[in-house]
């Protein structure tokens, strides 16, 4: 019987420190790397960083777009990245952001939480801006197949605040009702729940929100976006011991040498500690 995601992500960030690097195999970087902006590219780019992390980061966060856009052969070289990041032991969590009425979202929680699916990852990024409760057939199949959800509160850009800080008749933010949905959603659960929550690192003091939802805090943001680890306690305060910190761009660049990838990973994992150790 497989644990709950929770309690596999927590053991995960108690063994190799909590940094989830990113796989995002940006046009830019396939240049920079020497790489074809092809399928070949993306499928090298993506062994190279499995290669040089799996076993040493507790996450992996494929995303998916740069991988569709070659179509079904893109999409193949996923299947093979989620496949050899998870056969390394590395968790993945697939970056994919889907939402959409109950019905269909049956249909992607098939596609990457169902335990045959070829796509089948950790753990999916999902919007909830389709109401929380079209989320449902997700968060039932993750239960079942001991999958986890991030679902989007407050994200890192800018723009998500004209939605996100919206305020309902109630007086809470939408952002605010998101935690909440995840609070009760996790309820009980040791040693945390896996249904966590999407908050950016760029946001700035959040103490206004109620982050302690008893699950994971996904927190983008970190390196390109111009936040660092040193923000981490000021922005999570107490739960940021729940915070599994995202960085893509900011280690990607360092590849392809193996070396330079490990020292740049190493680096944020260090900053991460102390900042958690600081909090
Ligand atoms: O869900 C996400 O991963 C996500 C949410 C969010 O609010 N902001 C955000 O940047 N992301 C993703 O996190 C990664 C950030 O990449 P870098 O800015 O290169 O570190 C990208 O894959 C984004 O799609």
């Amino acid at each position: 019987m497989t644990l709950p995601f929770g309690a596999r992500l927590r053991h995960a960030m108690d063994e190799r420190g909590p940094l989830c690097v990113g796989i995002d195999p940006h046009a830019s970087l396939l240049a920079d790397w020497g790489l074809s902006d092809d399928v070949a590219g993306v499928e090298r780019f993506s062994r190279t960083v499995v290669e040089a992390l799996a076993e040493r980061v507790a996450v992996f966060k494929p995303q998916a777009a740069f991988f569709e856009r070659f179509g079904s052969r893109g999409i193949a070289v996923l299947e093979r990245t989620v496949a050899d990041a998870r056969a390394a032991g590395t968790l993945v969590l697939m970056d994919a952001k889907r939402g959409d009425i109950g019905s269909t979202m049956a249909a992607y929680a098939e596609t990457f939480l169902h335990k045959d699916a070829p796509l089948f990852s950790d753990a999916l990024t999902v919007s909830p801006y389709l109401g929380y409760g079209s989320l449902k057939p997700a968060v039932e199949l993750a239960r079942e197949s001991g999958a986890g959800l991030f679902v989007l509160a407050l994200t890192s850009n800018p723009e998500g605040a004209e939605v996100q800080r919206a305020v309902r008749e109630d007086g809470r933010t939408i952002g605010a009702t998101m935690l909440s949905h995840l609070a009760e959603e996790n309820a009980g659960a040791t040693p945390m729940g896996s249904f966590g929550a999407v908050v950016g690192a760029t946001l700035g003091d959040l103490s206004a929100f109620d982050l302690d939802i008893n699950g994971p805090l996904l927190a983008p943001g970190i390196g390109a976006q111009g936040a660092t680890a040193a923000d981490l306690p000021a922005v999570f305060g107490a739960a940021v011991r729940n915070v599994v910190p995202n960085v893509s761009r900011g280690v990607l660049r360092h590849g392809p040498d193996l070396a330079g990838l490990r020292d740049s990973a190493a680096r944020f994992a260090d900053e991460i500690r102390t900042a958690v150790a600081s909090a």
